[in-house]
């Protein structure tokens, strides 16, 4: 008999499905995109019937593309984006969808950090809160949908939501759970002081029971067998934080070895020891017991080359070239000098202000479309470093970075990391790190693997390797230091801007 292993990744946007060997060689993909619904400015929720369904078609659309026999299968993993708020009802039905780019807790978070909340957070989950983390939509529906708020019977996040349907299993796991401050990290179980601290104390019993990321949740069952061609009783194991997956799926599995995420996202983590550091990080667990992710992000990274290409390449390229590498290869041609265009990622605001915005600085008439979208790619490597930067601040170092997601596809980008960060950086080779670390989890879950590091080993390539250009140093530390004071500097006009224009802050209706 063959041993295969499904991974599956349910994102923001896209849900997929990989099929994998235990070589981490990839016999089938299938994706299936969502939609979001935004009914109002800061709201972004999605159909859970609709993503239970793309999640069904994707694996027997990868099924059918792998032609196996489904009992090949010998385990199952999912991740899944962090944080926004997933819940069933008290009858166990799917109830609300919300993702992690809903902005509506703006106005309870800054309330909440005036009045110390974070303080008394950070001690036991290693996190303060922030808009779509998920007990502050959580206290956000308690203070503003009532009604609602008491239908809620479980809340967790969307992966646990696929192994529920999977499975019939109502539980959640540990990254995911610490991802989203749930947890004392430490401890790694859910904890009643800190529920306080959110205004919570009475939800304890809407966390459901926590599982480790490789302990076998439950048993495809018989009704989901037919719906997906998947053979019943294969196991389902608890499954990872999406982010924490993609570390796994790239390699990174190791004290000291650091995760850079090219994707909507912008994710930069590093493997600690304990959860103590030099100055506080926001914190996660990784997939073992005894070791802990310190990690920086927002939304700052390549959904800005998804914005600047959506609204000026689409179709302005040749059939069969990825659009955005039509749109890199004209950046490709621009020698980096320091009267060259900066650029701030701040589409979607910045970790440290939500009200910051993007903009172009220093544009001149003998600038081309090249300028700016080399600027556009410089200034998202400045939003990592800046994360980076907070990350070795506390002590977490590293001397080289392992590049996943979208952006890493890019023949240019991945020097700009180099270049701009100071360290070498290698690249996945398979473009579904997230699906790939999910598959590692579902084969340690059933001892294919000793462990997770093994699995990794077994699993997992990396190519594409950039040294840093040395003699660009000096020119990267200059153009970081100006991208830095002009952000200084545009800190009270984006309040301004904010405050004439629509803002997604404090939709309380
Ligand atoms: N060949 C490429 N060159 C540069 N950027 C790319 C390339 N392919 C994809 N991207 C970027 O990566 C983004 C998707 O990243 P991905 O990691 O798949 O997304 P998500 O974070 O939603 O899972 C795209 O929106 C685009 O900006
Ligand atoms: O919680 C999070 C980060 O702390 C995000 O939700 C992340 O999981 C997004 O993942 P993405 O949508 O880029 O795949």
């Amino acid at each position: 008999m063959q041993k295969y292993l499904l991974g599956l990744d349910a994102g923001n946007t896209v849900i997929k499905a990989v099929i994998f060997d235990p070589t981490g060689r990839e016999l089938a993909y299938a994706g299936e995109e969502g939609h979001s619904r935004m009914p109002c400015p800061g709201h972004v929720e999605r159909d859970l019937g609709e993503l239970w369904a793309n999640a069904k078609r994707v694996i027997r659309a990868c099924l059918d593309k792998a032609g196996i026999a489904a009992s090949d299968i010998v385990a199952i993993g999912c991740a899944g984006h962090g944080n926004g708020l997933y819940a069933l009802d008290r009858d166990g039905e799917p109830l609300l969808g919300i993702q992690s780019l809903d902005t509506r807790a703006t106005g309870l978070v800054e309330e909440w950090l005036a009045e110390g909340v974070g303080e008394r957070t950070y001690p036991i989950a290693r996190q303060r809160p922030w808009p779509s983390q998920t007990p502050t939509l959580l206290a956000w529906l308690k203070r503003h949908r009532p009604e609602l708020f008491k239908r809620i019977g479980t809340v967790f996040v969307s992966k646990d939501f696929v192994v529920n349907r999977l499975t019939g299993r109502r539980v959640s796991e540990v990254s995911d759970m610490s991802g989203a401050g749930l947890l004392d990290l430490a401890a790694r179980r859910y904890d009643k002081a800190l529920m306080e601290a959110y205004g919570l104390g009475d939800c304890m019993d809407l966390l459901p029971p926590l599982i480790e990321s490789a302990d076998i949740a439950g048993t495809v069952t018989e009704a989901v067998a037919n719906e997906t061609g998947l053979a019943a009783g294969t196991p389902v194991i608890g499954g990872l934080f999406d982010v924490v997956a993609s570390a796994l799926g790239s390699g990174v599995s190791r004290t000291g070895s650091a995760s850079i995420i090219v994707g909507t996202w912008s994710i930069n983590q590093v493997i600690v020891d304990g959860p103590d550091l030099d100055a506080p990080v926001f914190m996660s667990s990784t997939f073992d017991r005894t070791r802990y992710m310190a990690m920086e992000n927002s939304a700052t990274s390549a959904a800005n080359l998804e914005w600047l290409v959506r609204e000026f390449f689409e179709g302005a390229h040749e059939e069969g070239v990825s659009p955005f590498d039509a749109c890199c290869a004209l950046a490709e041609a621009v020698e980096p000098t320091a009267d060259d265009p900066l650029y701030h990622p701040y589409l979607y605001g910045a970790q440290q202000d939500g009200h910051a915005r993007a903009g172009f600085y220093g544009i001149a008439g003998w600038h081309g479309k090249g300028h700016l979208i080399h600027a556009l790619l410089e200034g998202v490597a400045f939003g990592h470093r800046h994360h980076i930067e907070t990350i070795r601040k506390a002590g977490a170092t590293f001397d080289e970075a392992v590049l996943s997601g979208g952006g890493s596809r890019s023949r240019l980008w991945p020097q700009i990391f180099a270049d701009v960060l100071g360290v070498p950086v290698s690249v996945a080779v398979s473009r579904e790190t997230g699906a790939l670390g999910a598959a590692i989890a579902a084969g340690t879950g059933v001892g294919l693997f000793a462990d997770f590091t093994q699995g990794a080993n077994a699993m997992v390539r990396v190519d594409r390797h950039y040294k840093p250009n040395g003699a660009l140093a000096g020119h990267y530390d200059r153009r970081y230091a100006l991208y830095k004071d002009i952000t200084e500097a545009m800190t009270p006009l984006w309040r301004r801007l904010a405050a004439t224009g629509p803002t997604a802050t404090g939709v309380a209706a």
